[in-house]
């Protein structure tokens, strides 16, 4: 069907071009056959004269000699000369008569003598041509010619009659002669006259035709020319157009980001773009001419793929191949490149002629699904296999029972302090440290050892095959290798420690996550033992049953707090020195009523909220239901001095906080310098910048701050320049015996002294007799806080009332004025 359409559009192309050429010839072939029958028609038409005059000089001699002799002989030779120009002007009449009688003028043109092939062209010219000069010319001529004859033939029927009545005189004949003479005169002026016109018509004739074919054939040629031009500019269009397309696809081809080689149907490479040059690593142009087979060659297991394979393919019966699975094609230099192969046939009217290959190069994918596969097992920073590959391979081990028949091991580090090196370094010191411990930690290792980055600052190594004694002189090791470890940080030399929880794992072992949860269990008892420690994990410590214990805990505080079951209490404050700041002054501490109406004090809970990350959620609730309680607080209750609430490392983190604190503080209309947040010293430089930056945003608001427990990390004297704290709050624990213990004494004056210096005020805790409050009266502490002074009480309308219970000792007053 589509071919009978294409051969139906070639044939209608073909006539377009070719109709002027049949014209053009047409006409010609006309114009020169007219000119032809005109020419011969003439040419008739000037024989017939010819015959016309001769048998007219015929009539005119044997009339004279009639005239002469009287012979009946000349007499019938005149009458047959006669004949003809009779004939002649009877075919003249019938012609030009009316009506036009073509029989009687083909008969009288026979009768002249004229060949009766050329009878009816001079019937077409004088008929055609009758109002016609070169026509009429000639033909005038003739009529008076006719007219002498008529002349002649009067005369011959006087002659005649003459001779019949006896033979005529001298004199007659003589006078016949004469008159003879005269008509052959005239008729001879007119038939030359005749017949130079009929020359003159004819030769006018053949001019006008030469003119006319010339200028017929110039037309045309004119025509032809312009045709061909036409044809030569439709053909350069035509051309230019096929190039322009041609440089487009080649363009387009070349630009492709696939590399596409073309073949025709036996194999021969035709086309190769530059892409297919770069990626079969082939010199320019070397592979057109060449077979599809040395050009494309696919490295695979599969030898039924081929190149020729594919082509043969493509020429059989599919018109495209599309093959979804990665090959492989060889380069010119013998490596391999991985590529997606699509295959179409060139079909040119229903016949494949060729082929095109089209190859997507996929190693860029390919790398980047081996990108993606080695990030899923690694962490990024340090190149060493993550926390879930940690757990593969740990659970292999378990299923393939390797722990059943030889001793293995967990170790789970932890760096001692890290954030410390983030928060006074930057981020990127904290990055070179931990590849720094990466990498010394896989020097350290013994080559079967996997060690892994459990996440943080946190590593994890598994010790196959590995008896106890080894696994603590390994665990050892990296203790000791950490703690000799220096990384230079511009000016700095970053050092670090680990904390290092063992777990060997038992032959019951079975699951992953519980031998995890165990080695990192172990890691918190080496923090909490004072970090830089290893502490090898025994299902004796009970740590485990503390760890299941914390998550029943973490269950109740939340139950606590959807069920509103925490409550305040609060502990006031008592100021040792004059001028002390008036108003009550007191700590909030939370307690938590269970489900038995029990009041529970926070050590019974923080721990599980502070593993749980549910400080902050209480951070919040204390401070709500804290501003709600003193904006409850009617006229005639005491003045708040001071209300000092603990705030936990965890909320330190949290951005949202000071947002929080704010729109509290403006919902209960509390206004800011009553509160002062404490938060423990070492949360503070643990958190430092953020500490700072918590500090300095609420300070700015009007609140005060806290160092609580202040004096347990003596390090944090060289961070308390930086924080700026209204007061310092000395541990309980120099407190506490300071009257027995000569150094919690010193400690006590030293904490003291150093902060006047600094300017901040001091509180001491456990503050558990007078006698203790007169002694820290002595050394110049601020204020005092413990059972001695008051114990905690509910943080209810109560509390805030001007009763006697709530006054402070009286003592206490005394002391404060002395
Ligand atoms: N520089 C850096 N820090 C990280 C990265 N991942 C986690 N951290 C930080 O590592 C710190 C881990 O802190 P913790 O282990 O909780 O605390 P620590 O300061 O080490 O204190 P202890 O573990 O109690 O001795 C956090 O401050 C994280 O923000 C990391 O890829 N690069």
């Amino acid at each position: 069907m589509q071919s009978n359409t294409s051969t139906h559009g070639y044939s209608l192309q073909f006539l377009q071009r070719v109709w002027p050429f049949a014209l053009l010839v047409g006409v010609l072939i006309l114009s020169a056959s007219s000119s032809l029958y005109l020419l011969s028609s003439v040419r008739s038409f000037v024989n017939g004269e010819s015959l016309w005059s001769k048998a007219q000089k015929d009539a005119i001699y044997y009339l004279s000699r009639y005239a002469d002799n009287g012979k009946q002989a000349d007499l019938d030779r005149y009458q047959q000369a006669l004949l003809v120009p009779h004939g002649d002007a009877q075919a003249r009449e019938a012609l030009y008569g009316e009506p036009v009688q073509l029989d009687v003028a083909r008969h009288g043109i026979e009768q002249g003598q004229n060949h009766p092939d050329d009878v009816d062209g001079i019937i077409w010219l004088l008929r055609t041509f009758r109002h016609f000069a070169w026509v009429q010319e000639p033909v005038h001529y003739w009529k008076q010619g006719d007219q002498y004859l008529e002349q002649l033939d009067a005369l011959a029927r006087e002659i005649r009659k003459s001779y019949e009545a006896g033979d005529p005189s001298a004199a007659s004949i003589a006078t016949w002669k004469s008159e003879i003479d005269l008509l052959n005169q005239g008729a001879t002026a007119v038939t030359k006259a005749f017949s130079d016109s009929l020359g003159q018509s004819s030769r006018k004739m053949v001019a006008l035709l030469l003119v006319l074919n010339c200028s017929l054939a110039l037309i045309l040629m004119v025509l032809w020319t312009w045709h061909t031009w036409h044809l030569v500019q439709q053909r350069e269009q035509i051309q230019a157009g096929l190039r322009t397309e041609k440089e487009r696809a080649e363009t387009t081809l070349a630009a492709l980001g696939d590399a596409v080689i073309t073949a025709d149907a036996s194999g021969v490479v035709n086309f190769i773009n530059p892409v297919a040059i770069g990626l079969l690593g082939l010199q320019k142009h070397s592979s057109v001419g060449k077979s599809i087979k040395q050009v494309l060659q696919f490295y695979t297991m599969d030898s039924s793929f081929t190149s020729e394979s594919l082509l043969t393919q493509l020429m059989a019966d599919e018109v495209t191949v599309r093959d979804e699975q990665t090959h492989w094609v060889r380069r010119a230099d013998h490596s391999i490149v991985p590529v997606k192969v699509m295959g179409s046939s060139i079909v040119r009217d229903g016949q494949a002629t060729g082929a095109v290959f089209v190859l997507h190069d996929v190693s860029r994918e390919q790398q980047y699904m081996d990108q993606l596969s080695w990030n899923a097992r690694h962490d990024t920073l340090t190149g060493l296999e993550n926390r879930s590959e940690f757990e593969r391979r740990l659970q292999k081990l378990l299923t393939q029972g390797l722990h059943q028949v030889k001793p293995c091991a967990v170790l789970y580090i932890d760096l001692d302090q890290f954030k410390l090196i983030n928060e006074t370094c930057t981020h990127s010191a904290g990055d070179e440290m931990l590849r720094e411990v990466s990498r010394m930690l896989q020097a350290s290792l013994r080559g079967s050892d996997f060690l892994a980055r459990m996440g943080g600052d946190e590593f994890g190594v598994l010790l196959e095959n590995c008896p106890p004694p080894s696994v603590s002189a390994i665990a050892e090791k990296l203790r000791q290798a950490a703690q000799q470890l220096q990384v230079s940080w511009g000016e700095k030399s970053l050092r670090t420690s680990f904390s290092i929880g063992v777990v060997h794992i038992p032959g019951d072992a079975s699951k992953v996550s519980d031998l995890l949860r165990m080695a990192d269990m172990a890691c918190c008892q080496a923090k909490e033992r004072g970090r830089n420690k290893i502490f090898v994990y025994t299902p004796e410590d009970g740590i485990y049953s503390r760890y299941v214990s914390e998550m029943e805990w973490a269950t109740r505080i939340r139950a606590a707090l959807d069920e509103d079951r925490f409550c305040l209490y609060a502990q006031s404050i008592a100021p040792l020195q004059k001028g002390g700041e008036a108003g009550l002054h007191f700590e909030v501490l939370l307690r938590l009523r269970d489900e038995q109406g029990q009041i529970l004090g926070p050590g019974a809970f923080i721990p599980a909220a502070e593993r749980y990350g549910l400080m902050p959620s209480l951070d919040r609730w204390v401070i709500s239901r804290t501003l709600q309680t003193l904006a409850q607080q009617s006229a005639g209750s005491q003045r708040v001095g001071t209300c000092a609430i603990n705030l936990s490392g965890t909320s330190l983190d949290d951005d949202s906080l000071l947002e929080f604190v704010q729109s509290e503080m403006q919902q209960y209309g509390i206004a800011p310098h009553t509160l002062c947040f404490e938060i423990t010293e070492t949360c503070a430089i643990e958190n430092l910048s953020n500490a700072t930056r918590l500090i300095q945003a609420l300070r700015s608001m009007g609140c005060r701050f806290a160092l609580d427990d202040f004096g347990v990390g003596m390090s944090s004297l060289t961070y308390l320049k930086q924080l700026p704290v209204d007061y310092l709050k000395i541990d309980g624990g120099f407190v506490r015996d300071m009257l027995q213990d000569a150094g919690n004494h010193a400690m006590v004056e030293m904490i003291n002294r150093i902060g006047h210096i600094l300017g901040k005020k001091t509180v001491a805790e456990f503050v558990e007799n007078r006698e203790i409050a007169e002694t820290l009266k002595t050394i110049g502490v601020d204020y005092a806080q413990g059972y001695a002074v008051a114990r905690p009480r509910p943080m209810t309308a109560d509390y805030f009332a001007p009763t006697h219970e709530n006054q402070l000792p009286q003592w206490c007053d005394a002391l404060a004025l002395s």
